[in-house]
């Protein structure tokens, strides 16, 4: 199964850049993580917040892979605690089908995001600044995968 990473945003400061390719790096081939950075259109004057994040959600729906589970990215969403997370990986890997996890950019994720995803998932009831986000999902999802396969990463 292959994760893909959409995110809005690039030219992430290198920290974030070199902390994402750690743990991205050590998840296996059958979980592997793909991160696909989607161009933010610049905002004009006075271009409304509504307007850019719609753009926004269109890039990221553009950039869908055939045939995957797609989950949003959301602080309003569902909360998985680890073992939960390593279940869900399971489900997902069982599947067959390739997963697309959708990050917003500093405005948030468009309606139409919302509207397509399978699942919405929330990493904390706190908002997390965007390049933070890849991060967080990288080490979760290494996380998530140690734990399924009793790897030592994971100490419960
Ligand atoms: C800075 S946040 C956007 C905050 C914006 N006010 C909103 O309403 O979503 C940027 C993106 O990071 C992701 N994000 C931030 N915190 C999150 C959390 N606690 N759980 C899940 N995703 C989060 C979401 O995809 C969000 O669209």
């Amino acid at each position: 199964m292959r994760i893909h990473l959409l995110a809005v945003g690039t030219r992430m400061p290198g920290w974030v850049n070199e902390a994402y390719k750690d743990y991205a790096g050590r998840l296996p081939a059958e979980c592997s993580l793909i991160l696909r950075e989607i161009p933010s259109p610049r905002r004009g004057r006075n271009a409304p917040v509504e307007r850019l994040r719609e753009a926004e959600g269109e890039g990221l729906l553009a950039a869908l892979p055939r045939d995957c589970w797609v989950v949003a990215l959301d602080e309003q969403g569902r909360h998985l605690d680890t073992a939960g997370l390593s279940r869900q990986l399971d489900q997902w890997m069982q599947s067959g089908r390739d997963v697309a996890l959708l990050v917003g950019g500093a405005d948030g994720l468009s309606e139409a995001c919302r509207r397509r995803a399978d699942f919405i998932w929330s990493l904390s009831p706190l908002t997390f600044p965007h390049p933070l986000v890849r991060v967080i999902l990288a080490e979760q999802l290494y996380r998530g995968w140690s734990l399924l396969r009793h790897h030592p990463y994971h100490r419960a």
